[in-house]
């Protein structure tokens, strides 16, 4: 792999899904900064109000670095399903609660089960878009996105990961992605290829 030089020692990731952070741990560790998750900095979570999954993240990597005075990087993600007009889509983390009810991975789950009830048509694609701010007014945030085809199982299978993976199947891997081991997983996933986009243009900018 090659090694690269951050232009900062230091950086607030700007999530609080755990399994997001887990997954960042593993992308972050080879390059030597500290990630500091924002709950840790007592960093309150940042709305995400907009209709594009790259306004999210650069809002909560504002929010995060305006609160911190540090760097920040930060992810908005989903899945979208192509039966359901690219649905939950920016909504994902929000797909039951949003239909009346709770804000949980195994409510979203069931709920996306439900709506795919008789389509045969189950292809999906996870996106990942992740945003860098140097400072809360980086007027040159470095973008980058990932995404990664899939289709939607019948059945939730695998404990590994977090939010859809039970559910999102793999033909070429011939699991589900909470079957992947979590290394394989941060090879292949959505976020990983957007996380190489993100490395691409740091070495360029550097
Ligand atoms: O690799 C993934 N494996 C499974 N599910 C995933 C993945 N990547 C995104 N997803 C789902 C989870 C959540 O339902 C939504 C992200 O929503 P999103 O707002 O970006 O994250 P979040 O609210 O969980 O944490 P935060 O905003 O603090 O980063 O997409
Ligand atoms: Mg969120």
């Amino acid at each position: 792999m090659m090694t690269l030089q951050f232009p900062f020692s230091r950086l607030v990731l700007a999530s609080n899904n755990a399994g997001k952070l887990k997954e960042f741990s593993g992308l972050l560790a080879p390059y030597g900064v500290e990630v500091l998750p924002q709950a840790a900095l007592q960093i309150s979570e940042a709305e995400e109000p907009y209709p594009t999954f790259i306004e999210n993240a650069l809002t909560k990597a504002r929010h995060a670095s305006r609160a911190s005075g540090l760097p920040a990087l930060a992810d908005d993600s989903g899945l979208c399903v192509q039966a359901l007009d690219g649905a939950p889509g920016v909504y994902s983390a929000r797909y039951a609660q949003r239909a009346g009810g709770e804000k949980s991975d195994t409510a979203n789950n069931v709920h996306l089960l439900a709506q795919l009830a008789g389509r045969t048509d189950r292809q999906a694609c996870y996106v990942a878009v992740l945003a860098l701010v140097r400072h809360a007014e980086d007027p040159l945030p470095l973008v980058a996105q990932g995404l990664w085809q899939g289709e939607i199982a019948e059945v939730p299978r695998g404990t590994h990961g977090f939010g859809y993976d039970p559910l999102f199947s793999l033909a070429s891997e011939g699991c589900t992605a909470a079957e992947l081991e979590p290394g394989r997983k941060n090879q292949i996933s959505h976020r990983a290829l957007a996380w190489q986009q993100l490395l691409a243009q740091l070495g360029q900018t550097a």
